[in-house]
């Protein structure tokens, strides 16, 4: 469990009794599933955030994903903020109950469950950022496109940026990549937007991570300059500093660079507060709300990309 001062931050039963809640409290609007299950054989909860949620409607996709990285809490945070915003507030807030109409929300709170669980196990944080598969691998180095290509991350099972032994090795991004793969209905990707969430350094990065090329096969200038501006309207609004993965340090194997080179998915990564060091992965569970609230128009604007095109 969390120590105390974080006790706020939720453990991997308590995130799923806060999903289970929302669908109990929102039957209409919600509809909960897994990706799959975890190295470990937890549960990677998905919930559909949608009017008529238990219908498959032909209506534009989005995708939140969150914890990839164990120690990164208030990402998950993050993620159960935005199930509590988009049906708590569906009833009373209009701008809120047109996204929710007009789309079809999927948001994974934890996609490294185990590795959440471990890194608080003993009621002490362990400082881990991996899964828990063998010596842990980095799951935002095992997607599949450009898998270890381009020195943005290591062989090593020992580092902390160990891209596993093949793409998809890792239970976690195997699962998930597959349920992306399956919202190719007619041939056509219906998810459209994404962000993974991650801490810390208050950034909000678009593909790619592989090159430091603005442009490459692909990705278009047109291409580029949108996600340049969809990146920038979203930091306007929380005082993060927009830029291209790359610009931070070459990462191969990450999520967006799949999301985009496979499905065309406008995927970003946020890496949340705080800026520096201090307190890191580790803030108080006093600046959960101010720290997931920061995001709220962010995600609007995400969710609305995803209508617009
Ligand atoms: N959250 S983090 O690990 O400090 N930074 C992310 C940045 C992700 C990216 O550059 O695409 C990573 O290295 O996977
Ligand atoms: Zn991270």
């Amino acid at each position: 469990d969390f120590p105390a001062g974080y006790t706020g931050y939720h453990t991997y039963a308590e995130t799923q009794t806060e999903l289970q809640k929302a669908v109990a409290n929102y039957p209409s609007l919600t509809k909960l599933g897994s990706a799959g299950t975890s190295y470990e054989g937890r549960a990677l909860s998905l919930i559909k955030i949608s009017d008529n949620a238990a219908t498959d409607e032909n209506e534009p996709e989005v995708l939140f994903t969150c914890n990839q990285h164990a120690r990164e809490h208030l990402t998950t945070e993050m993620c159960l903020h935005i199930v509590q915003q988009l049906t708590s507030g569906y009833a009373t807030n209009s701008a809120i109950k047109r996204l929710v109409d007009s789309t079809e929300i999927w948001v994974v709170p934890s996609v490294n469950p185990d590795g959440s669980e471990y890194d608080i196990s003993g009621g002490t944080f362990h400082s881990w950022r991996k899964n828990r598969q063998g010596p842990g691998t980095d799951t935002n180095r095992n997607w599949g496109y450009k898998w270890g290509c381009c020195g943005g991350s290591s062989g090593s099972t020992s580092s902390e940026t160990y891209r596993g032994t093949a793409a998809f090795s890792a239970p976690e991004t195997r699962a998930v990549s597959n349920w992306v793969n399956s919202r190719v209905v007619g041939g056509v990707q219906q998810i459209k937007t994404h962000i993974d969430f991650h801490t810390y350094s208050e950034l909000v990065l678009w593909p790619f991570g592989y090159t430091y090329d603005r442009t490459a096969p692909g990705l278009t200038a047109a291409e580029a300059t949108k996600f340049e501006n969809l990146g920038r309207q979203m930091a306007a609004t929380n005082g993060y500093t927009p830029e291209q993965s790359s610009d931070l340090y070459i990462t191969d194997g990450s999520v967006n660079d799949w999301m985009w080179a496979t499905h065309k998915i406008w995927s970003f990564t946020f890496e949340m507060y705080p800026k520096g060091g201090s307190p890191g992965f580790y803030p108080r569970d006093t600046q959960i709300v101010p720290q997931t609230t920061r995001n709220d128009q962010a995600v609007d604007i995400l969710i609305n990309a995803a209508i617009t095109g």
